[in-house]
């Protein structure tokens, strides 16, 4: 007797993210920022679509009826749900991208199937009758979207079916959940799943793969190459492979834990700075909730580890045998390392002895495999790579140093928006800056800021990145420094050229930034 095929589906685990809830009420818009949440997609007892937002302290729910996706920075773990009815913004940030994707496929997807009028008929109950009606307060995860379900949707988009999308066409083969299908992609790159090949429409080099299945037979890998070869883009693609309740994503800087979407090892680790001695350490990781955290770890990731200093490191090691009362390598959890010692190193003080990771004997002890990655993805020219790749391992020769210097007046501009021009001084960025301004004909505009806490004033001038007095002009370039509205583009790197003042304002043309 032949068993019935299981149709492929994609079921839709919580989301680990930021949540920033923008409401606008009577022209006033009001803002709240949300660490650390959970994401789910259910439906209440009305069969209604719900999304749910679970964090430490409360959680809220909105109902999914009429909403837009903006889905512009993807790729950066960024998007944005705009809820029509209620004047809503909600604006997701710090999430893995690959889970950001699969979530909101699966919202598309549901939704799609809802305006098809099969997601039951409790819609047509009126206000009133929900308000009357004796169900009870329901939530319940959604189902996984299937594959027919998919199917339906992009018809009714208007998009090719599945079969012809990257003009490939694509073999059945049951799946039961992206990560399961992804795994089967990446160990056999020659047979490719019908629903991993639409939610991974990139595939992983061969060297990424190997990586992965490093990590996947439960090694500690150190995994490194040059600028570009997609160690990022690879992080990513692990963490979103790794089960979420037992993987912990960090990275030695803020800046590059908020790019993956985690915390930084220290607050991680809960070792406050980590320059106390180990017992000191010792004492700060026993605090129940932080060794709670240390005991539940399985799967360390840390990014950018080329910056984590050596003694810190071996510290941590110790802290984790101990806390977790296991005497393997780092008390048993499995280490996910990625960064190039060649880019950045561990912040000393002055005259303090530097101490790299990998030269401690902790290192030795728990990393047990070490790859490369060579295959450069963000660039296809080879000259430059050979020249990028020579500059790494600091040797520039003089026909590199000649090809290089050709490019110094070459003019990248898009729509009016210049190149930003990278110092190492903030004095360099504002004699630039101001011979530039003064290029222009135009009359100055004087902006100056209100602080409203005047004794804080010179606090405040001294930690933000934009002076008291911003002078502008039509035709200067201009940068913003914080996430005004990311649905929209406004966020902090996005660029822009100033084109009018009007009434008061300023007119810009904004382009975001790419990487
Ligand atoms: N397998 C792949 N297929 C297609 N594009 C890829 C692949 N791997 C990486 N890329 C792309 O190559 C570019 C560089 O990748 P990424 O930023 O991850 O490199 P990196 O090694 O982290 O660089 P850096 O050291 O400068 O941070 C990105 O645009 C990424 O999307």
């Amino acid at each position: 007797m032949e068993t019935p095929e299981k149709e492929p589906q994609v079921s839709v685990p919580p989301l680990q993210c930021t949540v920033t809830v923008e409401r606008t009420q009577q022209g006033r818009p009001h803002c709240s920022t949300h660490k650390g949440v959970r994401l789910m997609l259910g439906r209440n007892a009305f069969r209604d679509m719900i999304l749910r937002m679970e964090g430490p302290r409360h959680s809220l729910q909105w109902s999914l009826d009429k909403f837009r996706l903006h889905t512009r920075f993807l790729k950066e773990g960024k998007a944005t749900i705009s809820l029509q009815d209620t004047n809503t913004n909600l604006m997701m940030s710090n999430a893995p991208p690959h889970q950001l994707l699969v979530f909101l496929k699966v919202l598309a997807g549901k939704k799609a199937v809802a305006a098809e009028g099969t997601a039951g008929t409790a819609k047509a109950l009126t206000a009133r009758q929900r308000l009357l009606s004796d169900r009870p307060v329901a939530f319940e995860e959604i189902s996984p979207l299937t594959l027919k379900e998919y199917k339906g949707a992009r018809k009714r988009e208007g998009r090719p079916p599945l079969k012809e999308v990257n003009g490939q066409k694509q073999q059945q083969q049951p799946g039961a959940s992206p990560l399961s299908s992804k795994r089967k992609m990446q160990d056999s790159p020659g047979r490719k799943s019908k629903v991993s090949r639409f939610f991974n429409p990139t595939l992983l080099t061969a060297e990424q793969r190997k990586v992965v299945q490093a990590v996947s037979s439960g090694q500690s890998v150190f995994f490194t190459g040059s600028a570009g070869t997609g160690k990022s883009f690879l992080l990513q693609r692990l963490v979103g492979s790794l089960p979420p309740e037992s993987t912990f994503i960090t990275a030695s800087t803020g800046v590059a834990a908020s790019h993956i979407g985690g915390c930084t090892l220290h607050a991680f680790a809960g070792v406050g700075t980590g320059e106390g001695s180990l017992e000191q350490c010792l004492r700060l990781a026993s605090r129940k909730a932080v060794a709670q955290q240390w005991r539940q770890c399985r799967h360390l990731i840390v990014d950018e580890v080329s910056m984590v200093d050596g003694l810190f490191f071996e510290k941590l090691e110790a802290v984790a045998r101990s806390v977790r009362k296991n005497d393997k390598p780092f008390g048993g959890i499995q280490l996910i390392l990625c960064g190039d010692f060649l880019q950045l190193p561990p912040v000393t003080k002055r005259g303090e002895q530097r101490v790299f990771c990998f030269q401690t004997p902790a290192w030795e002890r728990c990393v047990t495999c070490t790859l490369e990655l060579t295959d450069v993805k963000r660039q296809d020219d080879p000259e430059f790579i050979e020249i990028l790749q020579a500059v790494r391992l600091g040797r520039c020769s003089e026909a590199a140093a000649e090809k290089l210097q050709q490019t110094v007046n070459n003019c990248v501009e898009r729509d009016g928006i210049k190149a930003s021009r990278l110092c190492t001084h903030r004095d360099d960025v504002d004699h630039i800056n101001s011979v530039h301004l003064n290029d222009l004909s135009g009359q100055e505009r004087v902006f100056v800021s209100v602080d409203s806490d005047l004794e804080q004033q010179g606090v405040l001038d001294a930690n933000t990145p934009v002076g008291r007095r911003l002078v502008l002009k039509v035709g200067c370039q201009v940068m913003l420094t914080k996430n005004l509205e990311v649905g929209r583009g406004l966020v902090n790197g996005a660029r822009g050229v100033v084109t009018a003042f009007t009434h008061g304002n300023t007119v810009m043309h904004t382009m975001c930034c790419d990487k």
